[in-house]
């Protein structure tokens, strides 16, 4: 089956407050929809290059876009994750990679009525647990993880900048006098610190409470003496697109998790087949979000259900950043996890109000 129509939108959704990327804040996030079209079914994608985290602004992916949908010859109805990339052409843009495996995907959702993405998977995950994530100064931290806590979230993933290593601390401190066994924390550092600032933070921490640290160190080939030395295993994020092939230079043993950004990694196929690799590392495979609207979200959590029968909690908590997202029924979590139906379906009908048209014409 062949789409018929295309349009594309723009979107620009504020954040209840600022969320940290890098070394900046950002308060109002700007993305594109791209809708796909055949007949009454629709399937929506969702391209969004994230500022201080992509090299494509929005302009350089609605261009792409653009040029990819009016010249390529799309076909669905009997793709799979793994093989939805193979008819576009190599070296998009991720960001735009993502929108249209997205958009292909759920079309032929529509059309088939089931999302069967990849083949052998008897019965995939109904929940979907989240891990929460905590950012800001410490009373604000530990107000929110209290509030979080209440509603049943028991991972959280805590922020922690080399310049800020002393707070950190303190925060996690206080997180375990709180929440001590209840809780798993993970960290992420985004790649902050050096070799020996990380050996000190890693070290005064307690080893046994903390799942994995993010991107602890600027040159990733020292994960492995870090490990040694303090126990505690890493999780690979920017490494996994910054620099692929030096993820398998790391051993097994040091990887905590690889953590999947479907729009960093370079689309859904890539997405799958990074999951696949890590879980026969015996690692954990954490679907995660660029702050992008409850279109992905919803599809990623679709994903990440059929990625393993018992997923480990997911970076899409992201959602409630939002003042107001694009699906017409809000996503929600229940007891910290998504239900993975629920926010899929409401994924698929985003208020058209809160898009404003750039193109459409039909193939
Ligand atoms: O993983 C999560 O829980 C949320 C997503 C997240 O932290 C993130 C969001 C945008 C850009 C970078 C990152 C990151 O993991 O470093
Ligand atoms: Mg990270």
């Amino acid at each position: 089956m062949k789409p018929l129509s295309v349009s594309i939108y723009r979107y620009s959704l504020p954040f209840i407050r600022p969320v940290p990327v890098g070394s900046r804040s950002i308060a109002t996030r700007e993305g594109l929809v791209l809708c796909l079209q055949h007949g009454p079914f629709r399937g929506y994608g969702e391209t969004a290059p994230l500022p201080g985290l992509h090299e494509e602004c929005l302009d350089d992916a609605f261009g792409e876009l653009e040029a990819v949908l009016r010249h390529a010859d799309l076909q669905t109805g009997s793709l799979s994750a793994l093989t939805v990339s193979e008819q576009l052409p190599n070296n998009l843009l991720p960001s735009v990679r993502t929108g249209i495996e997205m958009a292909l995907l759920n079309l032929q959702a529509a059309w088939t009525g089931s999302f069967i993405p990849l083949p052998g998977i008897p019965a995939p995950a109904d929940r979907l647990p989240l891990n929460a994530l905590l950012f800001g100064d410490t009373p604000t931290v530990l107000q929110q993880a209290a509030a979080l806590y209440r509603r049943g979230y028991r991972t959280f993933k805590l922020k922690v900048q080399a310049r800020n290593a002393d707070t950190a601390l303190q925060q996690i401190r206080e997180l375990d006098r709180s929440f001590g066994n209840d809780v798993l924390l993970r960290l992420d550092s985004n790649r902050s610190f050096d070799r020996n600032e990380a050996r000190e933070f890693l070290s005064s921490l307690p080893a046994d409470r903390i799942a994995y640290i993010e991107e602890p160190l600027s040159d990733p080939s020292g994960i492995p003496e870090l490990v040694r030395r303090t126990a505690i295993r890493c999780a690979l994020d920017e490494t996994l697109w910054q620099a692929p092939h030096v993820r398998h230079e790391l051993p097994d043993s040091c990887l905590g998790a690889y953590i999947l950004k479907p729009a960093r990694t370079g689309g859904i196929s890539a997405t799958t087949r990074l999951a696949l690799e890590a879980s026969s590392r015996g690692s954990a495979a954490v679907i995660s979000s660029v702050y992008e609207s409850g279109i992905s979200i919803g599809f990623y959590a679709r994903l990440a259900s059929l990625l393993s029968r018992t997923p480990t909690a997911c970076g899409i908590d992201t959602f409630r950043q939002f003042r107001q997202d694009l699906p017409l029924t809000p996503i929600t979590s229940e007891s910290g996890a998504l239900d993975v139906e629920t926010v899929w379906q409401r994924s698929r009908t985003p208020d058209e109000s809160r898009l404003k048209q750039l193109s459409a014409w039909t193939l």
